[in-house]
């Protein structure tokens, strides 16, 4: 770790679907750095063992909550004010998606993936800026994206919400300028984390081509994207708002993503 120690220190965090994967990697890292920390999902318990495990390193504090769902999200914001008076930093983690050819993709199917990572952000970003952002004039909000430069063949649905949340961070960063909050996005490749493990053969088997199309000839690892949201979220990034940062080892200038479409078909 090279950032200094208290670089979050008395600084307050959510990291939504923190439970899990790139999103513990990122509440791990913050905790490392002084920060206190909520996290939030929709499975209880295993989100209360992830909280018992990162509380080793800090205060973390949990709440189940689906993002689709406002009524709950404002009450994690209550959570929040009682249990720390403020928010810092909110990542908009949380998110997902299953393979599919567009065309077989059901009305419900498509809601859902959309109802996950484009309203689901929005709600959480709306929702925290009205607490604490805004009338703290202070605040940070870092997308958790996906490389999907030249669409998402494959996952037309995420590409779709994805493009969505790239261009409501362009919006939000420009509109709550005036209130000092800033809004960026990460877009990671292929990382090696839990949520590759939701995928079926013959998609898993993919991942050995895609690893070898990358020009750095790997995936990536949950460090390297919680390092780039470590830097959106710290000074070190202090005139940097309404961008997006990929960690994909060069996919969104160099790879096969119709890949996707042939492992679909066959399966
Ligand atoms: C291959 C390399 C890619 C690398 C880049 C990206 C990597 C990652 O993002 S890894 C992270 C992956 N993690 C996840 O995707 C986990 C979260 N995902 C989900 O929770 C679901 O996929 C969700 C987004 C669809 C939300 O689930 P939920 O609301 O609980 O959905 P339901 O089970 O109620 O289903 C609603 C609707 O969607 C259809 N559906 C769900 N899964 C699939 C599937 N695997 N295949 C086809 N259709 C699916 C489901 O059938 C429902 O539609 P109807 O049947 O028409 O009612
Ligand atoms: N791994 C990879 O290669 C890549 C991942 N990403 C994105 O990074 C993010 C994290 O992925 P990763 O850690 O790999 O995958 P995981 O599947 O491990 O993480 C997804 C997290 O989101 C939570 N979540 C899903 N839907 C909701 C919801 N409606 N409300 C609240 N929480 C929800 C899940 O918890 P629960 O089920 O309890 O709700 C889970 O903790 C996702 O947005 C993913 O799409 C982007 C590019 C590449």
């Amino acid at each position: 770790m090279m950032y200094a120690a208290n670089l979050f220190e008395d600084k307050v965090a959510l990291v939504t679907g923190g439970r899990s994967g790139i999103g513990y990697g990122i509440a791990e890292a913050l905790l490392k750095l002084g920060a206190k920390v909520a996290i939030c999902s929709r499975k209880e318990a295993p989100l209360a063992e992830a909280a018992e495990q990162l509380s080793k390193l800090g205060p973390c504090r949990y709440q189940a909550c689906d993002i689709r769902d406002g009524a709950q999200v404002e009450r994690l914001a209550e959570r929040i004010k009682s249990e720390y008076g403020r928010l810092d930093l909110l990542v908009n983690n949380a998110g997902g998606q299953f393979p599919s050819l567009a065309r077989a993709i059901s009305d419900n199917g498509w809601n859902a993936v959309i109802n996950t990572n484009l309203n689901g952000t929005f709600y959480v970003s709306r929702i925290m800026a009205e607490h604490f952002f805004i009338p703290q004039a202070s605040g940070n909000i870092v997308n958790i994206i996906v490389n999907m430069a030249r669409g998402f063949p494959g996952m037309a649905h995420t590409g779709a919400a994805r493009a969505g949340v790239e261009n409501l961070t362009k919006s939000l960063a420009q509109e709550w300028a005036t209130y000092n909050v800033r809004v960026n996005c990460v877009a990671p490749g292929t990382i090696i984390s839990s949520g590759l493990h939701t995928y079926a053969e013959p998609v898993k088997a993919l991942l050995e081509e895609m690893k070898a199309d990358n020009l750095m000839g790997r995936h990536g690892r949950v460090e390297e994207v919680a390092n780039a949201v470590l830097f959106l979220a710290s000074p070190l990034s202090s005139y940097t708002s309404g961008t997006t940062l990929y960690v994909d080892g060069l996919d969104h200038l160099h790879s096969d993503r119709m890949r996707l479409v042939n492992g679909v078909r066959s399966s």
